[in-house]
């Protein structure tokens, strides 16, 4: 397969059956473009976990690293990353024993932020002050799918209003995008009053988030998937997708990468290591949406 799409030979690619990998996107080229659909988690994975040489933002972080957060909330904010997040990527705990600490986490952060007097006018300035940076080769990537009328799934556990300004501010929010996440309700004046439901978070990225949207019943012919994800809990995202007959699951594997690489070779078709761009996607996209 390296020799169709030689990207697959980067050193930072792993796959535990690549005659498995192979079969897959050669079965998503077989069947092409008019039956493709893309799904993808959105803070990690087209956006980068690394820039300008510090830990990338997550949707979430943009907002409670910015300036319309308070000092001291800032730091509350700082303390439940730093308590949490370990237990969200540590390897020895089932996502069944994660999920309630999940809702604990996201819950409390969310009820911080809605103390803080948050404008949704203030949203595109305070992306652009972020420094977020979305994975090298997003352009092609975004515009290779829109081309070909890929549909693209973006199924989020950060902040929709933030992400979307970001894929928007990167000129490439195409009208193929879909995007499930957690959004911001703001009152008449403008000001964030809550979070509007159903909560999203790493672990329960399922169909259970997705009742009434009909999303996936409406593409029920596009039985290829591709899905690209950072963590365990990205798995499950196309869960609620009907007659799926290949999927190919692409897992960026950005950080405590010794502990958890046996499970994410186990789990994922294809492990990036490190990768900061969408390079072997973009070459497997390549190989699927040519004509040869
Ligand atoms: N308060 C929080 C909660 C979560 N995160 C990170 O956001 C990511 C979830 O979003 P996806 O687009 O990846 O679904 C995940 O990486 C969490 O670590 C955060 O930074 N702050």
């Amino acid at each position: 397969m390296g020799f169709r799409v030689p990207e697959l030979r980067n050193a930072s690619v792993r796959i535990q059956h690549p005659e498995r990998a192979a079969a897959i996107i050669r079965s998503l080229k077989e069947q092409g473009p008019s039956k493709l659909q893309v799904i993808s988690d959105f803070d990690m994975t087209l956006s980068r976990f690394w820039c300008h040489g510090r830990r990338c933002p997550t949707s979430h972080n943009i907002l409670s690293d910015s300036r319309v957060i308070s000092e001291d909330g800032r730091k509350q904010l700082k303390d439940l990353l730093h308590y949490y997040y370990p237990i969200e990527i540590d390897p020895n705990r089932t996502p069944e024993e994660k999920q309630p600490l999940m809702v604990e986490w996201w819950s409390r952060v969310h009820e911080l932020l809605v103390q803080q007097n948050i404008h949704k006018e203030d949203i595109a300035q305070i992306v652009r002050e972020s420094g977020v940076m979305l994975r090298d080769g997003f352009k092609e990537w975004f515009d290779q799918l829109h081309e070909h009328n890929v549909p693209l799934f973006i199924f989020s556990a950060g902040v929709g209003d933030v992400l979307e300004e970001i894929i928007r501010q990167a000129n490439v929010f195409h009208a193929n995008i879909n995007v499930v996440s957690n959004y911001m309700d703001f009152d008449e004046n403008g000001v964030l009053r809550c979070f509007k439901g159903p909560l999203i978070h790493t672990y329960n990225k399922n169909n259970s988030v997705l009742q009434g949207t009909e999303y996936f019943q409406q593409l029920s012919t596009r039985t290829s998937i591709i899905l690209l994800g950072d963590s365990m809990g990205d798995l499950t995202m196309a869960d609620g997708v009907p007659n799926v007959e290949n999927i190919l699951k692409i897992g960026f594997l950005n950080d405590k990468v010794e502990e958890r690489m046996g499970k994410y070779l186990d789990a994922y078709d294809i492990v990036l290591e490190r990768d900061e761009t969408l390079d072997v996607a973009n070459g497997i996209l390549r190989y699927i949406l040519t004509e040869t």
